[in-house]
């Protein structure tokens, strides 16, 4: 064993959040995956929600940014400085110790320079060493499916920027389908929606608070809306306007059914004896997607399948990623088909 103690830690490094998992201690810390630099001496002004706050207010010498784009590192240099200061972070709140182990999760579709990027700027950051999970896996873990027994588990997380729809049955995934649609994906065809009805322009930050207030999968049944702000972009003015649900639900809707369609290609390969195990159990949806109202209801009725949330959707990977520190040496030693 490699002295693996109270302190080494689980990151789920997510093109949304980032969030740091101690064994023993649970999520020590939660914060968006952005980093607010100067233009010109590339020194980080803020990171995480600090900098997230500045996304579309900065002054021209300033720009804030998410480094990981779809679920990959886009910005590596970035996303090295960002995760050391979120390792730093947690360290404050809970003490120092050794140098840590550290689990990182991934998407299931990393290529193998992708995964090297990360483990590369995870030892950058200050860990002792790095290893890497699968989103689904740690998912499933988190949401204390039984992923080592043999009975299949079926597992949708729904992030910022990836939807991973993961098979997993004795410690293995047997089928996944990995797209880079997801949350953002919705905020956009937000943003693409209004500027196509209304002529305004919104930044993302209130695309995003209205997928929250408002936004359903399938058709909402009250009749909510609410007011929203953003440039004319004919007269180039301020202007407000008031926006219905029924209207978010349908610009909503093809992303909603992109990912639907990833969890019926995904049960079509789905070995018979695994389904059958799946339709007792039900699909566990997981990730911040995972709270769209109605979601599960509609995969529910497009797959004939119960489906239900996990506990804490948005805590899911970083607590899988954390529980699978656990079993270091499975992850040490699998090869990498075989993951
Ligand atoms: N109540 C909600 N309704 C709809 N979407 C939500 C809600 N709460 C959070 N989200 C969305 O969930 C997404 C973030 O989820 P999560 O933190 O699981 O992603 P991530 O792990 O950072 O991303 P990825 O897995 O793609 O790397 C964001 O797009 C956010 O807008």
């Amino acid at each position: 064993m490699f002295g693996i103690g109270a302190k080494d830690l689980g990151i789920d490094l997510g093109t949304a959040n980032t969030l740091v998992y101690i064994k023993g201690k649970g999520v020590v810390l939660r914060e968006p995956s952005v980093v607010a630099f100067q233009t010109d001496t590339k020194q980080i002004v803020a990171v995480g929600n600090d900098a997230k706050n500045m996304i579309g207010r900065t002054p021209g010498n300033v720009i804030a940014l998410r480094p990981m784009k779809d679920g990959v590192i886009a910005d590596y240099e970035t996303t090295a400085k960002m995760m050391k200061y979120f390792i730093n972070q947690a360290y404050k709140k809970t003490g120092f110790g050794r140098k840590p182990y550290v689990m990182v999760c991934v998407p299931s579709g990393i290529t193998a320079v992708e995964e090297r990027a990360v483990k590369d700027a995870t030892r950058q950051a200050g860990a002792r060493d790095a290893y890497t999970i699968e989103e689904p896996f740690a998912a499933a873990i988190g949401a204390d499916l039984p992923v080592w027994e043999p009975t299949g588990s079926m597992v949708v997380d729904i992030g910022g920027g990836t939807t991973e729809v993961a098979i997993i049955s004795l410690g293995g995934i047997v089928t996944s389908q990995s797209i880079r649609v997801a949350g953002d994906e919705m905020d956009e065809a937000i943003i693409s929606y209004i500027r196509k009805n209304y002529n305004l322009m919104i930044g993302d930050r209130t695309a995003e608070t209205i997928k929250m207030e408002i936004g359903s999968a399938g058709m909402p049944e009250g009749i909510d809306s609410m007011e929203i702000r953003g440039r004319d972009l004919v007269t180039g003015l301020p202007k407000t306007i008031e926006i219905t649900a029924e209207e978010v639900a349908k610009a909503l809707h093809d992303t909603v059914y992109a990912i639907i369609e990833a969890v019926k290609m995904t049960l079509e390969k789905t070995p018979p004896e695994l389904a059958a195990d799946i339709m007792d159990r039900g699909i566990v949806l997981t990730g911040g997607g995972a709270l769209l109202r109605n979601l599960d209801k509609v995969i529910s009725e497009e797959t004939n399948m119960p489906v239900l949330i996990a506990e804490n959707p948005l805590d899911c990977v970083a607590i899988g990623t954390g529980k699978a520190l656990d079993n270091i040496d499975v992850f040490k030693n699998r090869p990498k088909d075989l993951r």
